[in-house]
């Protein structure tokens, strides 16, 4: 994917810097980059999932919905895709709120070779990650819980000339079978993000939902395919769930897998499973019963849903959470919130998590957080 003109790169960067509403995306192993922009005003936020319901919009939901981090659906109102439409509304849209778009700062719009500032300034370091490590082992040894999903952020700070379009534009190209997106509201801030797991996708009577899980590194450009039991088990909960979540809206569910499935430079093991729903008028009841699935919470889920949040030691926010496009009437694209960063001022948090279950070694967990972080810290 190419970049656009300039002054649209430069205007696309200045609003996340505004308090406009947008979503830039990309579909897996499309080239084509689709804008949602909201005309004016915060994104609107919704009452828990149920609350989504009927409605039409550009979805970012939190892991944990609530009241410093509410579900927001940016409303479409306008849609654009390929840079020279996007071009076209953005330069209207400039020139309609010319007073609410910030000046794009002085200096270069990419970052010069070298300057890539890989500083780290903080997140969960590797004692911090050890003790909710620590935490969370023991109830799994003692059978509370079958699997819990443990997660760190990492603070970076943002390379000069940081340019979040390029950033999108880099991830696009890096990971063609990821959905990429740049997304920034009031209420969520800027988020950059490039995610393997769709959560739920289809349309008319038409359905898609996968389960995710299980991480190995890629082995130059052979993919290995040599599971291990834990990585087996971890995925195999996950499919158990959704499983029977399914069950409970679609008919005539078919599921292909486990396989293996590549992510950037991971690959996992990934179960697809087909259904028919009657009606797409209860879109968000069934997102409320498959978020969060095992692949980023726990089992069993309400119980791990609790105890993630009293010991993991972050704030998930938007990571773990929903992101794409929802509409009943037409084509649904929702995908779990993975191998994301937030972008605030000159530092990004990025985050990531691993399946722990009672088997798990510290330091493997540790550096598989590492190479799903790499994800991200590749395309900055
Ligand atoms: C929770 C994450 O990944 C999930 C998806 C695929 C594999 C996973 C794993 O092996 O633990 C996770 O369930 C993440 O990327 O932060």
């Amino acid at each position: 994917m190419n970049l656009p003109f300039s002054s649209i790169h430069k205007l696309i960067d200045s609003l996340t810097r505004s308090n406009a509403s947008f979503a830039l995306y990309r579909q897996p192993w499309t080239d084509e980059p689709l804008l949602v922009l909201q005309e004016a005003g915060g994104a609107q936020t919704v009452d828990g999932m149920s609350g989504l319901n009927g409605k039409r919009g550009f979805l970012m939901a939190p892991f944990k919905p609530g009241g410093k981090h509410p579900i927001v659906l940016i409303e479409a109102d306008h849609c654009a895709h390929g840079w020279e439409s996007i071009s076209d509304l953005l330069a209207q849209y400039a020139q309609t709120h010319a007073a609410e778009i910030p000046a794009p700062p002085a200096g270069p719009l990419q970052p010069s070779a070298g300057q890539e500032a890989r500083q780290e300034t903080g997140g969960q370091d590797q004692e911090a990650y050890a003790e909710a490590f620590g935490r969370f082992i023991v109830p799994l040894r003692q059978n509370t819980f079958q699997k819990l999903v443990l997660s760190r952020c990492l603070h970076r700070k943002l390379p000069e000339g940081f340019s979040p379009l390029s950033t999108f534009v880099n991830a696009c190209n890096s990971y063609p079978r990821m959905m990429i997106s740049l997304t920034h509201t009031p209420a969520t801030g800027t988020w950059i993000g490039s995610t393997p797991e769709i959560i739920l996708s289809g349309h008319d009577t038409q359905w898609h939902t996968v389960s995710l899980a299980g991480t190995m590194p890629m082995q130059g450009d052979t993919m290995p395919d040599e599971w291990s039991e834990k990585n087996r088990k971890e995925q195999a909960f996950v499919s158990e769930y959704i499983r029977k979540t399914v069950k409970q809206f679609g008919s005539k569910i078919t599921e292909k897998g486990p396989y293996t499935a590549r992510a950037g430079g991971l690959v996992h093991l990934k179960t697809d499973f087909s259904f028919q729903l009657k009606d797409t008028s209860r879109l968000g009841d069934i997102l409320n019963e498959l978020h969060p699935t095992p692949a980023v919470c726990g089992l069993p889920k309400q119980e791990a849903y609790a105890f993630i949040e009293a010991n993991e030691g972050i704030d998930r926010k938007y990571y773990a959470g929903i992101i794409g496009w929802l509409d009943p009437q037409g084509d649904t694209s929702l995908y779990v919130n993975l191998r994301c960063m937030k972008v605030e001022g000159s530092e990004s948090t990025l985050y990531a998590g691993g399946g722990i279950l009672p088997s798990s070694v510290l330091e493997a967990e540790w550096e598989e957080t590492r190479q799903k972080l790499n994800t991200m810290l590749n395309v900055l």
